[in-house]
């Protein structure tokens, strides 16, 4: 129905521009694109669903996306792969993962902050009815 659309066209709006914020902070720099698995050969060997910020822009861009707890699904993998993939005391694996806390809490804090409840509440229906 044409005001589903209209629904889904916002959230892509609503979406694309989260992701483009982030993808502007220096924090989350290396989160911006996926792992190289040539520099990284170990890394699918640990993680299982590795995910970034440009590939959250193209599954956003096909579609993928029709409420945003579906969008904070995939865009929480980014931060539990850090963690999981730099475990280790060295100040380089304590960096990505302070950079990981602060992507998962800067998420949120937007979403809590720009998110309303009843627009949500409108996608997930548009979800079970599909
Ligand atoms: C989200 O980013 C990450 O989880 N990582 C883990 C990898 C280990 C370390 O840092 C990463 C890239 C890299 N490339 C070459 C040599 N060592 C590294 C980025």
């Amino acid at each position: 129905e044409e005001q589903e659309e209209d629904v889904l066209r916002e959230l892509r709006l609503f979406l694309r521009n989260i992701t483009e914020r982030l993808s502007l902070d220096r924090r989350f720099k290396a989160f911006t694109k996926p792992v190289d698995i040539e520099e990284v050969p170990d890394y699918l060997m640990v993680i299982k669903k590795p995910m970034d910020l440009s590939t959250l822009l193209t599954n956003i861009d096909e579609h993928k996306y029709v409420t945003v707890g579906e969008f904070m699904a995939d865009a929480d993998f980014i931060w539990k792969n850090a963690l999981e993939y730099n475990p280790d005391s060295d100040p380089m694996d304590r960096n990505i993962r302070h950079r990981a806390c602060a992507l998962k809490d800067t998420v949120r804090a937007i979403i809590r902050d720009e998110l309303d409840e009843d627009f949500e509440r409108v996608c997930e229906e548009i979800r079970e009815s599909r």
